[in-house]
């Protein structure tokens, strides 16, 4: 089978205003004149949705609640976010799961939410600094994956991100061949899970990719496309990125 089109996200975290409108019509702009060879998504924090849905670019949540509605203070829902037409989420980031106390339940339970109502969860999962340094990060990620997928999960509505929580934001990242050796456990978790259609599951790399990295980072075997915080904020920054995938 062939590899799955790859998917190059940008998650802006807890980055932009109203102002950002113009950033998204830029990225809009690049993918039009000079084209994307992968699907091309941002997930901008939840007030921007409505801002910039609509302009040419894939939007996605980076959260949702596992209730549908109800009393949760400050959450939002899997519901809402199809509401405003988007068709991805992220779920269990590791700034969820350290931040947050999200366990492999939680993460599993949101990304049944998410897929119940036809979103396309990107479930993360990756090893600490820690995790790393006592050798550990195979039975972590091993663990994260095989608890965090829904039962009733299907391979075209479920994307795997690897993120080695040590190389968010720190410039730093694994060699392609440590990246390789996690891929290719994730690769065997889902055709165990799956069968034959886990090859169509595309799983992502993140952690401080950039333009000057992805080339490398994203001809790694199953490795289809990233998940790029810092980069992404930047039309130009973040089309060097997609543009590995020409
Ligand atoms: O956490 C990330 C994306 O979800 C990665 O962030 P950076 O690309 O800034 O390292």
């Amino acid at each position: 089978m062939t590899a799955p089109k790859a998917l190059v996200a940008g998650n802006w975290k807890m980055n932009g205003l109203t102002s950002s409108v113009g950033e998204i019509e830029k990225l809009a702009r690049l993918v039009a004149e000079k084209g994307a060879g992968c699907d091309v998504l941002i997930c901008p924090p939840a007030t921007l949705i409505s801002n910039l849905s609509g302009k040419g670019i894939d939007i996605g949540g980076q959260d949702c609640h596992m209730a549908v509605s109800g009393a949760h203070t400050g959450d939002i829902s899997a519901a809402m976010l199809k509401d405003l037409g988007c068709n991805y989420v992220i779920v269990g980031h590791s700034e969820r799961r350290a931040d947050h106390g999200e366990t492999n339940d939680v993460v599993k339970a949101k990304a049944l939410a998410a897929q119940d109502q036809g979103l396309t969860a990107i479930i993360c999962v990756g090893e600490t600094d820690a995790e790393r340094e006592d050798g550990s990060t195979l039975d972590v990620v091993t663990s994260q994956v095989r608890g965090s997928i829904p039962e009733t999960a299907m391979a075209d509505n479920t994307v795997i991100a690897y993120e080695p929580v040590w190389a968010i934001g720190t410039g730093k990242t694994p060699t392609a061949d440590d990246v390789a050796d996690v891929h290719a456990v994730i690769r065997n978790l889902l055709m165990d899970r799956f069968g034959d259609a886990g090859e169509k599951v595309r799983i992502q790399y993140g952690g401080s990719v950039k333009a000057s990295n992805a080339a490398e980072l994203m001809s790694v075997p199953n490795v289809n496309g990233a998940l790029v915080g810092g980069a992404s904020l930047k039309a130009e920054d973040f089309y060097g990125i997609i543009a590995t995938y020409q």
